[in-house]
């Protein structure tokens, strides 16, 4: 092929083609940049490619192309590295965060007489890449999101709660760590959604969880067991830490009251504390000796902290 077909070919591309020397003079400047840097090949050939475009990072861009230089082989920056190199404005009709096209820049060594001489840079668009890959990886973050996080209050699911309980028994037992775990259940919550409705009690269960979670340290793991059932990991917490845990939860229940149309909504938990003991072989155990104290709780009158194993004792009202 002749030279004067590859330079047709160059000028007919949907791809920037710009050509340096090794001290960084423009030599070759394709019609496809014409256009989208709005710039003619008389107002940039002959000149610094860092006069033309003073946004390139000089010290990045000087080092890659010594590398192309010294090393006779080609280098490549994707969008994902740096999202442009050059400030050229994208012509999609979609919504991206930048205004300037993402690149995918490809730096080729043009040898002469055994030397290299010129240094190719070929800039292709990633703008469409680029957005789609952003909303792939949002999809994915919520889908992540989703998995783990209770949709109505925003606390851990029961499965991702679940998840937290295994690996923190796993680690109290290998470390003869304290462990506690709290459960506690709104107290006639039927009633509640039965007297005010089922939003209400949504509105309910939101206010709970957003209050009980500002209570709690940083490394407890806090998440909704059920319709009305919390539950609360306490690692490293000894039996009085958490009995005044659980007795926090109660008594800020007790004292929250909900306004709903107008109505002012008053309710209380009942909170069943247990604890890891060298009798509990699997998470599973810890869970029912939480629950067997909720039930003590409920069944002695509701609205009130019950601790289960060595001591079993109803501690409020
Ligand atoms: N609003 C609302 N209600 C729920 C949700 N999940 C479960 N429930 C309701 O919670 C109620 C639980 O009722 P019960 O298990 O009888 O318990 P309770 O009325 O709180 O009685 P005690 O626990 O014995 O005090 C049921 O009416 C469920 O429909 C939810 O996400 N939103």
């Amino acid at each position: 092929m002749s030279v004067s077909v590859c330079n047709l070919i160059a000028e007919q591309l949907n791809t920037g083609i710009l050509v340096v020397d090794v001290d960084f003079t423009i030599t070759e400047w394709n019609r496809y940049l014409q256009i989208h840097a709005n710039k003619s090949a008389e107002q940039v050939l002959g000149r610094v490619i860092f006069d033309v475009f003073p946004e390139l990072p000089r010290k990045w861009f000087e080092r890659k192309l010594s590398s192309v230089v010294q090393l006779r082989t080609t280098s490549f920056c994707s969008w994902e590295q740096r999202h442009h190199l050059f400030e050229l404005p994208h012509t999609r009709p979609i919504t991206t965060d930048s205004h300037f096209m993402a690149q995918n820049c490809t730096f080729l060594p043009i040898e002469n007489d055994g030397e290299i001489t010129h240094i190719c840079i070929l800039i292709e668009d990633a703008t469409d890449v680029c957005h789609y890959q952003s909303k792939l990886n949002k999809a994915l973050e919520d889908l992540a999101k989703a998995n783990k996080i209770d949709g109505l209050t925003q606390i851990f699911n029961r499965k991702h709660w679940e998840e937290c309980l295994a690996k923190e028994f796993a680690r109290a037992r290998r470390y003869q760590h304290g462990l506690a775990l709290i459960m506690f259940d709104l107290d006639h919550f039927k009633l509640l959604n039965d007297t005010y409705g089922h939003q209400c009690g949504d509105m309910v269960l939101i206010e709970t969880a957003k209050l009980i979670q500002s209570l709690l340290r940083i490394c407890d793991q806090f998440g909704r067991y059920g319709g009305e059932e919390f539950a609360v990991i306490l690692p490293e917490t000894d039996l009085i830490g958490a009995i005044d845990v659980a007795e926090r939860i109660r008594t800020s229940l007790e004292k929250l009251t909900i306004e709903y149309q107008g109505e002012q909504i008053d309710f209380s938990a009942s909170v069943g504390v247990a604890m890891m003991t060298a009798e509990d072989q699997r998470y599973e155990d810890l869970i029912s000796n939480a629950d067997i104290a909720l039930y003590q709780a409920k069944s002695s009158g509701r609205n009130k902290v019950c601790v289960t194993k060595d001591v079993v004792n109803c501690l409020a009202m």
